[in-house]
């Protein structure tokens, strides 16, 4: 029988699907699958395990929410290249950007059937600073505050900053952070209140990216960089360029590279796909193309995801 490493966060989201586990493996057991089931017992537990064991399986199965997928990511990047098995992945988290960004099927018996009728999809990875990583999002701003105090992590990085700026009256109430930023093309200096580094087609279902803006697997993450606004006409102006996606290029700076490097002055708190990625004044990010291969039916879900407007030109 053919090895498969199910790595489950019995943490993660509402736990309803705690009590379908068994009809989980059962689905890996049928499709020819001697699987192994661990629970994590905390938090890095994911990234550990996958690290010490990815090598013995032929696929590897992530049960939890984005916190837990990053971490067993985390783990297939410490592997070497060859000694990484394809990532099928069952959602199971309170928000599931990413699964939502694929196309994953949110119900978890479908997506743990289209582990196995779905091919794999090669998928670029983000090392930031060398010892973490990203699947769709690293970011900084003004949300990071609030995030880490409150109970829910912040998930929902630029939808939470829109949020923020819809509710800001006076620019004292902004943070701006000053940096340079080194990218493929260029320097960039300045007083920034937001930025990202991504690789997904949609953030909080705010920015949605089509396939020229987008393609997660093409070597290049899309920066997007919001300076400090001068008036509260620009910061109105700003918003209105963010949800309408016609950018005000004085204010907002978007572009494509595969490496970015920030500067700051002071140390800036980041979020690594929604969780805590801590506070750097030196950050360096690459693009580590296609460094995992994910498994998933795309073509099943496609059409839906399409018409629910999630999915933009895949
Ligand atoms: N046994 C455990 N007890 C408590 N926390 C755990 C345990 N195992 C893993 N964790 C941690 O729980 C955190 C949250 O998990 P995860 O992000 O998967 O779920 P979520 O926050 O509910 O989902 P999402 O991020 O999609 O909203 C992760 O950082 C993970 O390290």
């Amino acid at each position: 029988m053919k090895r498969l490493l199910m790595v489950v966060n019995p943490h993660a989201g509402k736990q309803h699907f705690k009590g379908k586990l068994l009809d989980l493996i059962d689905i890996c057991t049928r499709q020819g699958y001697d699987t192994t089931v661990l629970t994590t017992q905390g938090r890095g537990d994911a990234a550990g395990i996958v690290r010490e064991r990815a090598a013995l399986y032929e696929k590897i199965i992530c049960c939890g929410g984005d916190g837990t997928l990053n971490e067993v990511i985390s783990g297939l990047m410490a592997c070497p290249p060859q000694e990484r098995p394809p990532l099928g992945y069952i959602p199971a988290g309170t928000t599931n950007d990413l699964a939502a960004t694929l196309g994953i099927d949110r119900d978890p018996f479908a997506a743990c059937r289209d582990i196995f009728s779905g091919t794999e999809i090669p998928y670029d990875i983000g090392s930031f600073n060398e010892n973490r990583c990203f699947s769709y999002i690293a970011a900084f701003g003004a949300f990071t505050e609030v995030s880490y105090q409150t109970p829910q992590p912040l998930k929902n990085t630029l939808g939470h900053f829109a949020y923020l700026l819809e509710g800001t009256r006076r620019l004292s109430e902004l943070h701006p952070y000053r940096m340079q930023v080194r990218h493929d093309g260029g320097t960039i200096e300045g007083d920034f209140i937001f930025g990202a580094v991504c690789n997904t087609r949609s953030i909080g279902g705010l920015l949605r990216f089509d396939r020229r803006d987008a393609d997660p697997a093409d070597g290049l993450f899309e920066l997007l960089l919001v300076r400090m606004p001068r008036s509260i006409a620009d910061l109105s102006r700003i918003l209105a360029g963010l949800h309408s996606r016609r950018f005000d290029e004085d204010a907002v700076i978007f572009l494509h590279t595969a490496h970015a490097a920030f500067l700051c002055r002071e140390d800036t708190a980041w979020s690594l796909d929604g969780e805590d990625g801590g506070a750097h004044r030196r950050c360096q990010i690459r693009n580590n193309p296609g460094a995992v291969r994910f498994l998933y039916d795309f073509t099943a879900h496609a059409a839906a995801q399409r018409q629910a407007g999630i999915l933009n030109g895949f």
